[in-house]
């Protein structure tokens, strides 16, 4: 029997088998980094506290969709009825992780959404991120294939740093690159990231001191 036709979460041979898949579905580097993610997910998993079995496969799917250029990837997303809003449509980029999980949970419905999630989260992230998509989302920027300074810098924090915090600064991080890039940056990403800031201490004068003590020439 074909390894690629066990579609069964549960069958052992499950994960083999979207292995051998996914070789078929991106080029060779592309699929040693899906690799790379799914073992530092499974490693970060461990180190957090975290599911390790549904970190490695979130790992090991999360690009199942980077195959398609940026026409494939919109008639993809139209195929599949996500409703993309303008802004979107003109980031093709940022949407294989989105017709992943949706083109997976149809292809394999027992699949555990709390994978399926971590799989469209990982690109621009969202608010309220469980553990587990930040595990995903880490991995993906820190996997053995990365390389830089930062990357070092954010590999030396594993374990030391809370996963909230190694999270954000992952986050930052991409946000950086993006800028430094000159790349668009989706404007949800703000929102995002403000919600995971905490609510700033407001600062109130003495009475009856200077109103515009910073703005007087
Ligand atoms: N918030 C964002 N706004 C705009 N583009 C983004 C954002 N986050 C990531 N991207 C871009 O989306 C592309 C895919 O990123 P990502 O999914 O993290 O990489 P990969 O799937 O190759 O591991 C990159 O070009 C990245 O710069």
């Amino acid at each position: 029997m074909d390894a690629m036709t066990v579609t069964d979460p549960a069958d052992p041979a499950f994960v083999e088998a979207r292995r051998a898949e996914l070789a078929e579905r991106v080029g060779p580097r592309r699929y040693q980094h899906s690799l790379g993610v799914a073992d530092t997910a499974r490693e970060l998993a461990r180190t957090y506290g975290v599911d390790g079995e549904a970190a490695y496969l979130a790992g090991l799917l999360h690009d199942w969709d980077k195959g398609y250029d940026d026409p494939g990837i919109l008639a993809r997303a139209d195929e599949l009825g996500l409703d993309l809003p303008e802004e979107l449509r003109a980031m093709p980029r940022v949407l294989h992780g989105m017709t992943a999980a949706v083109a997976l949970a149809r292809e394999f419905p027992a699949l555990d959404p709390a994978v399926l999630q971590a799989i469209a989260r990982h690109t621009v992230g969202e608010k309220a991120m469980t553990s587990l998509d930040k595990v995903v989302y880490i991995a993906d920027a820190l996997e053995p294939g990365r390389s830089g300074k930062t990357v070092e810098r954010l590999r030396a924090r594993v374990g030391e740093a809370a996963l909230d915090e190694l999270f954000l600064d992952v986050y930052a991080y991409w946000v950086r690159l993006i800028l430094e890039r000159r790349h668009p940056l989706y404007s949800r990403t703000t929102e995002i990231w403000n919600s995971y800031m905490p609510v700033q201490e407001v600062f109130r004068a003495a009475p009856g001191a200077d109103p515009m003590p910073y703005g007087r020439p």
